[in-house]
């Protein structure tokens, strides 16, 4: 077993959940390389499952299965190394190796690249330099730096902000460094073992003998394309979202070819963006792309000595095929990036390559699964019956902060999952953060105008406020409201906010000033530095009432407070001229006498403005009649038996669910299929009865009532668990008996006819809406 404690433990975890089916089999042994090595696990995993061959045969013999397969054939030798030690030998190799055959036979390969040939016609010189020169001189020789070029090279002379990546320097302050910086290559590598060998992130599905497979072909690649010099076209690997070298896939599979590797960045603001004004590149994140350029390129050149060319152009498709031109590249990889236009354009860049007999290969990486390949079979109408509250304290760094990494893929998604298996035991809420961020992208491909459509239709006539003075303040952190208003600075100031204090902005916006959630999502994308518009549309679609899955809450701006800022810290270190008012006070100014107000120098509608709207129930109030409204205007995009808002299900979706007939059959008069969706039980009660005066489903969260509703959900969860786990314990011993009995030829004991359920009755969720078997049949 591991020597110290940490394995120890770490083995434990890992055995438990294995018994308890959370992992499987070949996932625990992929895990166990990982904790302890290749030649620990080799020569003590027999050992240590060895208790598993009477308490589960099955999983001793099928772990032994897998130990023997990947062992038995692959000698234990100082090659076999792990992801990243091969992604950096093999670089290495594919720079060295060239440039050392070249120097040795003395032979030029056979080709070099047209624009080299047309400055280099006299010199022989090694294809290493050749490429090396050509990432530098290509910018240098087809166009002038200054108009298309993004070079990233201080000792090139050239600017590093080039002015199309350059954040407006009028709008913005330096964002605060120590606050919220940029990693340093080192940052991004994966956790180390006891034998100081990286996890193997190459496996997504740790399958051992794909693993070992791949490892087999890529040593066998590289060697063979290595002697034969006259199939040496380069590969181009274009970065997008995949700023990294760790775990990147499509690097990797750019290296087994064994070729020399071009690392190419292109950038097309408009073909970003898309046609729809999605805004996908605001100005904070063109300040980080920048800056995350520059490491990559950092990174290649002071590790392999290579350097990243990158253009600025207006069409990626013709800059594609004057690099192919310029390098004589054969292939280009990409990993895929999913937003529907941009993977429009790639179709095209498939078929525009291919007319110059050129492979574009994909790879996936950028979620955990591939939006297109999420299926939706065995998903029912359940509904998401013990979602936990958001919650969050914004006055302490208890979030990863790791979204503008997973944006522009500096880390990938698999490793942070990955990481968060090893290092927490149990993180549920996190894991489901990032099973949202695919959702994200899911819902995006389905809905391509997520980000200037409401997702249900009925929501288009939404009456709107669209007093520019409010959006102003908002923006500015100017409402009077201190904890909107320190929220709104950060982000203004850092480029980013916590997810709780976007909560509370956007709950503002939509439901206290009646501002469009479009414009909420647009200043989100211009200053937020992870501006994604996948996550950022879905979001402020559900903030907005018209998502798919939107809230069911309203974050009060002063109540919130209490949950997420208790004490006044963050709001005092963001709306600082509030920073002498007590913590009574430090959220609602003013209700704060004047002797205190006059102490902490506060001086409202002065230093401090005041609040922009004063009567929040009644601006409350009158957003749920907004939505009432449009609900009565709309019946068709009611269910008339569940009195859920319906949204039109995609052909598409409709055709892979329910097979090739589904499309057809299931059109009502709107002449789609419309599927109920989650919806609040407060705009359901209004529109039944639009004049009554209470409301029984008031969704305003009070920081208090949260924190209880909190507690009160762990503790059911927790007796829901107990209760499961002992009524399974107890048919478990039912069903020995019987067996015994039945082996011994003894009567079987009577059936207990009121055995409890692990899905209680009462569960409404479980039940399907009389509208679906009407609709299904
Ligand atoms: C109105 C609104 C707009 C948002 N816009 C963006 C955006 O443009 N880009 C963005 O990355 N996140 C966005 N989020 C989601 C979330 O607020 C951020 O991902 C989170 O605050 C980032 O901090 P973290 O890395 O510490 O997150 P953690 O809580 O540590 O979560 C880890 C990762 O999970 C993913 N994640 C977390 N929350 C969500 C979520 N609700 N949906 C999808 N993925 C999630 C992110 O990639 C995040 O980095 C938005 C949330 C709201 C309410």
């Amino acid at each position: 077993m591991a020597d110290s404690g940490y394995n120890v433990s770490q083995m434990k975890v890992l055995m438990e959940e294995m018994l308890s089916g959370s992992i499987e089999a070949d996932e625990y042994f992929c895990m166990v390389l990982s904790l302890l090595g290749r030649h620990r696990t080799c020569t003590q995993l027999p050992g240590m499952v060895k208790g598993l061959r009477e308490q589960n045969p099955p999983l001793y013999s099928q772990l032994i299965h897998i130990h023997s397969e990947y062992f038995q054939k692959e000698p234990l030798d100082s090659e076999t190394l792990d992801c990243d030690i091969d992604l950096e030998l093999a670089i290495a190799l594919s720079l060295q190796e060239n440039s050392s055959r070249e120097q040795i036979n003395g032979v030029l390969t056979s080709i070099p690249t047209q624009r080299y040939q047309r400055d280099n016609k006299d010199s022989k010189i090694s294809y290493s330099e050749a490429l090396k020169k050509s990432s530098v001189e290509s910018q240098n020789i087809e166009k002038p730096l200054s108009t298309s070029d993004v070079i990233l090279k201080d000792n090139l002379g050239t600017r590093l902000t080039p002015d199309r990546l350059q954040i407006n320097k009028e709008k913005r302050n330096e964002p605060d460094h120590s606050y919220y910086g940029q990693p340093e290559p080192e940052d991004c590598v994966l956790p180390l073992n006891d034998n100081g060998n990286l996890f193997d992130m190459e496996s997504p599905v740790f399958n051992s003998s794909k693993m070992k497979k791949s490892r087999r072909g890529r040593k066998k690649k590289n060697s063979a394309i290595l002697k034969s010099p006259g199939t040496m076209r380069p590969v181009l690997v274009w970065f997008r979202r995949d700023l990294r070298l760790h775990d990147n896939p499509a690097l990797i599979a750019a290296l087994e070819r064994g070729v020399p590797v071009i690392p190419v960045f292109l950038w097309s603001l408009s073909e970003e963006s898309g046609q729809n004004f999605t805004l996908a590149s605001g100005g904070a994140t063109k300040y980080w792309l920048h800056h995350a350029l520059l490491l990559l390129d950092e990174t290649l050149k002071n590790r392999f000595g290579s350097q990243l060319i990158c253009r600025v152009t207006e069409s990626c498709v013709h800059e594609l095929a004057t690099l192919v031109k310029e390098t004589g590249a054969a292939t280009v990889i990409v990993n895929s990036v999913y937003e529907p236009w941009l993977k429009e354009r790639d179709d095209h860049i498939e078929e525009s390559l291919k007319k110059q007999r050129v492979v574009f290969k994909k790879c996936h990486s950028y979620c955990l699964y591939e939006p297109y390949s999420v299926s939706t079979e065995g998903v029912g109408l359940r509904g998401v019956k013990h979602y936990e509250k958001e919650s969050g304290r914004v006055d302490k760094p208890y979030t990863s902060h790791i979204s503008p990494y997973l944006h522009f893929g500096q880390i990938s998604p698999r490793t942070v999952l990955h990481e968060a298996h090893f290092t927490k035991k149990n993180v549920p809420k996190f894991l489901r953060k990032l099973a949202w961020r695919d959702l994200a992208y899911w819902l995006l491909v389905l809905f391509p105008e997520m980000p200037t459509e409401p997702v249900r239709p009925a929501y288009k006539s939404q009456r709107w406020c669209s007093n520019q003075i409010y959006l102003e303040a908002w923006q500015k952190g100017k409402t009077g409201y201190p904890l909107v208003d320190a929220a709104m600075r950060e982000l203004w100031l850092t480029g980013w906010m916590n997810n709780y204090s976007r909560h509370v902005v956007a709950s503002f916006l939509v439901a206290y000033l009646h501002i469009h959630w479009v414009h909420g999502y647009r200043w989100f994308q211009d200053t937020l530095v992870d501006a994604d518009v996948a996550i950022n549309a879905m979001m402020w679609q559900n903030g907005g009432m018209s998502g798919l899955d939107h809230w069911n809450f309203v974050m009060h701006p002063v109540d919130a407070a209490l949950t997420c800022d208790p004490y006044g810290t963050y709001t005092r270190k963001w709306c600082p001229e509030l920073a002498g008012l007590p913590n009574d006070y430090i959220h609602k100014p003013w209700k704060c006498p004047p002797a205190h107000l006059r102490r902490a120098g506060v001086i409202l509608g002065e230093n401090y403005p005041h609040r922009l709207v004063m009567d929040l129930e009644e601006r409350r109030e009158q957003s749920l009649k907004d939505v009432v409204e449009v609900r009565q205007k709309h019946v068709e995009y009611i269910d008339e038996f569940s009195g859920c808002d319906m949204i039109p299900i995609p052909d598409h979706l409709l055709a892979s669910t329910l097979g090739h007939s589904g499309g057809d059959v299931i059109k009502n008069q709107t002449g789609c299929f419309l599927l109920p969706v989650i919806t609040r039980k407060e705009f359901k009660y209004k529109t039944l009865q639009p004049s009554a005066k209470d409301n029984p489903y008031n969704t305003v969260l009070k920081g208090y009532v949260g924190r209880k509703r909190d507690e009160t959900i762990a503790y059911m969860n927790e007796r829901h668990f107990t209760a499961s786990t002992i009524n399974e314990v107890a048919q478990m011993y039912d069903r020995r008996e019987r067996t015994t009995r039945l082996l011994e030829g003894l009567p079987l004991p009577k059936e207990n006819k009121n055995k409890s359920r692990r899905t209680t009755k009462s569960d409404s969720f479980t039940v399907i809406p009389p509208a679906y078997f009407h609709l299904a049949n």
